[in-house]
């Protein structure tokens, strides 16, 4: 199993930097390896943390046009609705830095427009498996499952990832690669998300978490006293937690140098 590690740091300004460091060295890794870096946003806070990648000397240096980029998960809406992951990241990332539009794989914009989340998940996978097709999805072994090269998550104060929510089923999903939720406690209520095989089978998984309202699920997460879905969370090579002072604070003590 990959090692999990954990970052702590004294401000969330230092996170923002080391976050940008890490995913422009997997860019200038995968670019050099393979011609394509694939890149899994999720929604929530994350885009923020990216903000240092759009500065010096990263937005001149990061090989931009081999970037490709799919959502962990979405909510069930049109693309400019305020509710959707796609606009956030779109408004604070994407439309900053020069990643052509046709390497941007959002939710299928009419059917979520539509509220359709069970056909809007089923296009969404068949998207991911047409990219796996075209040589740009790489897969996980033998199983067939897709493989991104780095995911960029968040988790929730209730210790959910993606949309895999803790005492809903979709988190026990075995099959599919995208499922979809119509319950969501945390509104909006219907949206798209990877499964947890999918998830797992990303070469990197970062998992970003600031503030004290995540402290205890972070601990909780990482220690394994709770099954939340975030506690989880591996990946094929690593997963990082980049975790602020306040999100870490409830983790032992041993495990809290911070940087
Ligand atoms: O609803 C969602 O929440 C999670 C966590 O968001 P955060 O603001 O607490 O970091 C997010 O990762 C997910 O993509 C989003 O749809």
């Amino acid at each position: 199993m990959a090692p999990v590690k954990r970052r702590v740091f004294q401000t969330r300004k230092q996170m923002a930097v080391e976050l940008a460091k890490y995913a422009a060295d997997l860019s200038t890794k995968f670019c050099k390896e393979r011609g394509i870096f694939t890149v899994v946003l999720s929604g929530g806070d994350l885009i923020s943390w990216l903000r240092k990648l759009l500065e010096a000397p990263y937005i001149d240096s990061v090989e931009w046009s081999k970037w490709h980029i799919f959502w962990v998960d979405e909510r069930v809406c049109g693309w400019d609705d305020a509710d959707s992951n796609y606009k956030l990241a779109y408004d604070g990332f994407l439309s900053k830095v020069p990643i052509p539009a046709e390497n941007i794989y959002a939710i299928d914009n009419g059917l979520g427009a539509e509220g359709n989340a069970e056909l809007a998940a089923e296009r969404y996978e068949e998207c991911l498996k047409q990219k796996v097709y075209q040589n740009i999805i790489r897969t996980y072994k033998s199983s067939g499952f897709p493989q991104f090269d780095l995911q960029l998550l968040g988790m929730g104060p209730d210790g959910h990832m993606a949309s895999l929510f803790p005492g809903h089923d979709q988190i026990n999903e075995k099959v599919k690669w995208v499922t979809h939720i119509t319950d969501s406690p945390k509104p909006p209520a219907k949206r798209i998300t990877f499964t947890l095989p999918v998830i797992n089978c990303a070469s990197y998984n970062v998992m970003a978490v600031c503030d004290k309202e995540q402290a205890d699920s972070a601990a909780a997460a990482l220690t394994h006293t709770k099954d939340l879905p975030a506690g989880r969370l591996t990946a094929d090579v690593e997963v990082v937690w980049f975790l602020d002072q306040a999100a870490a604070s409830k983790l032992p003590h041993s495990w809290c140098s911070i940087l």
